[in-house]
C-alpha cells in the first residue's frame, strides 16, 4: 500500500483499507517552541483494531500520539497545526473541551502511574469526578475484570494502589482507563518498564480490548507490533534545513505487509536493525 516521504506531495490520507476511521490526520505537523518535530501527517485510525507507531528514536510517535487527546496542550511551547478529526469533528475546534475529548479518548503510559490512593479509589475517582450515576462497586469490578486483574486484587480493594507489582500497576492503569468508558485508548510503550511475563498479560489483555475500544500503542518492540497490531505505521526522522530532526510517516499498512513486504527502503532498513 501507500508509502510516503517528505517529498510527497502528501495529498492522499494514508488509510491501511478498513472502511470506518475513528481518527484522521490532515497536514498534521507539531513544533517545539520553532523546531519543527514531525511534518505533514496524513492518516486514518481504523476502528476497534490495533495500530502499531513503530520508528526510530525522537521520529515523533509520542509526539503523534499526544495529538489524539490534546495531551500537548499542556506541555509549553508546543504548537500543532493541521487537523486531527475525531468522529468527523476537528479535535482543535475552539468549540471542544479537551477535558472531554481526553475522558474519551484514554491513554495509559511508559511507566506505570496509579494514583496514591487504594485500587478501589483508582478506579472509582474518576467515575466520581464525572458525577456518573452508577453503582461504584459494579463499575469497580467491571473494569478490573476487563483488564484482568480482577482475581488478583479483589479481596485488597483498600490496599493503596502503589503496592503492586509493577506489571499488575500498569493493568490498574489500564482498568483506570477503560473505567471513564472511552472509545480510544492510547498506549506509549505500555510495556517498556514490565518483565516478560506482564508484558504477555498486557498484550492478551490488548488483543482482548480490541472488541471493544481502539487501541493505538507506541512500541519499540519489533516482536510486540507484529504480535498485538492489525496495522503498523513507520514513522522515520530526518534532518530540516534547520538542522534540526523533524519526524514523518513513511508506511502504514497491515502489520503482516508491513513486517514481511515493507515498501520503502527505510521500512526495511529498520525492521532489518540498519538503524533505530
Ligand atoms: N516536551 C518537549 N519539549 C521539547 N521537545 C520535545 C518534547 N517532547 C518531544 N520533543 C522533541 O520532539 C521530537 C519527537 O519526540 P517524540 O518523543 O515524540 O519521539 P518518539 O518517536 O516518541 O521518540 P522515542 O521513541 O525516543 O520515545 C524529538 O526531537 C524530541 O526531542
Amino acid at each position: 500500500m501507500s508509502t510516503q516521504n517528505q517529498t510527497n506531495n502528501h495529498r492522499n490520507t494514508q488509510n491501511p483499507g478498513e472502511t470506518t476511521a475513528v481518527l484522521q490526520t490532515e497536514k498534521l505537523s507539531v513544533y517545539y517552541g520553532d523546531t519543527l518535530a514531525l511534518r505533514d501527517v496524513y492518516m486514518e485510525i481504523p476502528k476497534q483494531r490495533v495500530t502499531a507507531f513503530i520508528g526510530p528514536s525522537g521520529c515523533g510517535k509520542s509526539t503523534l500520539l499526544r495529538c489524539f487527546n490534546r495531551l500537548n496542550d499542556l506541555i509549553d511551547k508546543c504548537r500543532v497545526e493541521g487537523k486531527v478529526f475525531y468522529r468527523n469533528k476537528n479535535l482543535y475546534s475552539p468549540k471542544i473541551d479537551p477535558v472531554e475529548v481526553r475522558r474519551r479518548i484514554g491513554m495509559v503510559f511508559q511507566k506505570p502511574n496509579p494514583f496514591p490512593k487504594s485500587i478501589y479509589e483508582n478506579i472509582a475517582y474518576g467515575a466520581r469526578i464525572q458525577n456518573r450515576k452508577e453503582n461504584m462497586d459494579e463499575l469497580v469490578e467491571r473494569s478490573l475484570q476487563r483488564a484482568a486483574l480482577w482475581s488478583e486484587v479483589k479481596d485488597k480493594l483498600k490496599e493503596n494502589g502503589l503496592s503492586l507489582s509493577g506489571g499488575q500497576q500498569q493493568r490498574l492503569c489500564i482498568a483506570r482507563a477503560i473505567a471513564l468508558k472511552p472509545e480510544v485508548v492510547l498506549m506509549d510503550e505500555p510495556c517498556s518498564s514490565l518483565d516478560p511475563v506482564s508484558t504477555q498479560r498486557v498484550e492478551e489483555l490488548i488483543h482482548e480490548l480490541k472488541e471493544e475500544y481502539t487501541i493505538i500503542i507506541v512500541t519499540h518492540n519489533m516482536q510486540q507490533a507484529s504480535r498485538v497490531s492489525d496495522y503498523t505505521a513507520f514513522f522515520n526522522a530526518e534532518e530540516s534545513d534547520k538542522g534540526n530532526r523533524f519526524g514523518y510517516l513513511v508506511e502504514y499498512d497491515e502489520t503482516g505487509k508491513v513486517f514481511s513486504n515493507p515498501q520503502a527502503q527505510a521500512t526495511k532498513e529498520y525492521l532489518s536493525g540498519k538503524f533505530g
